[in-house]
């Protein structure tokens, strides 16, 4: 169980807000707050992989970012390991960042074009290991080269030679060469083909048996997270509505968000997904400039009641590895 293993991290009430100015406004104009991330809580343990789902704009990518500095957070704690990333001092967050790796979705945007990919993947190498002989980089390159599905022969070629999948994994090779312990990977396999999906699916699933990684993994498809994820987080509008383990999550999702999410995953059997009850959910995400007063789905939601716009939902354990924040939850 994922409970008696090794917590790596723990993410306390993180909250995220960005100023946003309106159009035409005067230079004394104060910023509107957009509430990217409005108190989110998890832990991640080690080994585990730990989905993360909802609409786009629901924070997703915030949130990943903000777990390693690369967007400020506005309040929260992110302890990896013992240490308060947020107000570690820069020696503490480069030595956590060597534990600490990103794979972003655009696979080509995400590497520099100037680069070779011997020189994009080991660029971690050469900033924490500056003493390093090059000699030795070269040869940790193309170990980790052939590790991703990559010929070390190849190392000095220049992204735009490679095709969509094989930048996705020199991005692996370069997100796996210090070794990290986590890594985080949003959207990886969204601007993909189909079949290479699978075969980057694969081999992340592969490495972190190999190398005991845990992996963050934001995806839009429902499906591919079930199949990669050990527990499943479900974001609305930059609030967490439930985390369980994977299959919990989808044979007895218990917030009314998740139910009508899970409704919409097609299902093999054409019997069964022919006669299956779609949820629709009313209306539009409202924004994250002016969210709902107490549950922030209570508008689009159809158990809702007085009490959910008076006071937000804590996310409260269910039983069963299961947490839900909704006060009318099945
Ligand atoms: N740098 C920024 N400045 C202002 N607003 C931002 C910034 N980055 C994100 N946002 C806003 O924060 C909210 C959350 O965005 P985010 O990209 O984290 O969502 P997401 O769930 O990852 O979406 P998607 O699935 O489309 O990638 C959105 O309303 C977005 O417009």
């Amino acid at each position: 169980m994922s409970t008696q293993k090794e917590k790596l991290l723990a993410v306390e009430d993180l909250k995220v807000y960005f100023d946003i100015y309106p159009p035409n406004s005067m230079p004394w104009t104060k910023p509107q707050k957009l509430k990217a991330v409005d108190g989110v809580s998890f832990d991640l343990y080690a080994g585990e992989t730990l989905g993360i789902v909802g609409e786009s704009g629901c924070g997703k990518s915030t949130l990943a970012r903000a777990v390693i500095k690369m967007v400020p957070a506005e309040a929260g704690k992110v302890m990896w390991m013992g240490t308060d990333l947020l107000s570690s001092t820069k020696k503490q967050m480069q030595k956590a960042r060597s534990d600490l790796q990103m794979i972003f979705q655009d696979p080509l945007a995400s590497l520099n074009p100037r680069m070779t990919i011997g020189d994009i993947i080991s660029e971690p190498l050469r900033t924490h290991y500056p003493k390093m002989s090059a000699s030795e980089r070269k040869e940790k390159v193309k170990e980790m080269m052939i590790k991703v599905g990559l010929l070390p022969n190849q190392i000095n070629r220049y992204p735009h030679e490679f095709s969509g999948g094989q930048c996705q994994r020199i991005g692996i090779a370069r997100a796996l060469i210090l070794k990290p312990k986590m890594i985080i990977c949003d959207e990886p396999v969204s601007a993909l083909d189909v079949s290479i999906q699978a075969q980057i699916i694969n081999l992340l699933m592969e490495l972190q048996e190999e190398m005991g990684l845990s992996l963050i993994f934001i995806a839009h498809d429902l499906s591919i997270v079930q199949h990669i994820s050990t527990r499943v987080m479900v974001l609305y509008l930059g609030n967490v509505c439930e985390i369980t383990t994977s299959e919990q999550l989808y044979s007895h999702p218990r917030h009314p968000y998740t139910q009508a999410l899970i409704s919409a995953v097609p299902i093999p059997d054409p019997e069964i997904e022919k006669n299956k009850e779609v949820i629709l959910i009313e209306g539009d995400l409202p924004s994250p400039m002016n969210p709902p007063s107490g549950c922030v789905f209570r508008t689009r939601c159809p158990k809702a009641q007085a009490k959910c716009a008076e006071l937000k939902p804590q996310l409260e354990d269910a039983g069963n590895n299961h947490q839900v924040a909704c006060f009318y939850a099945d």
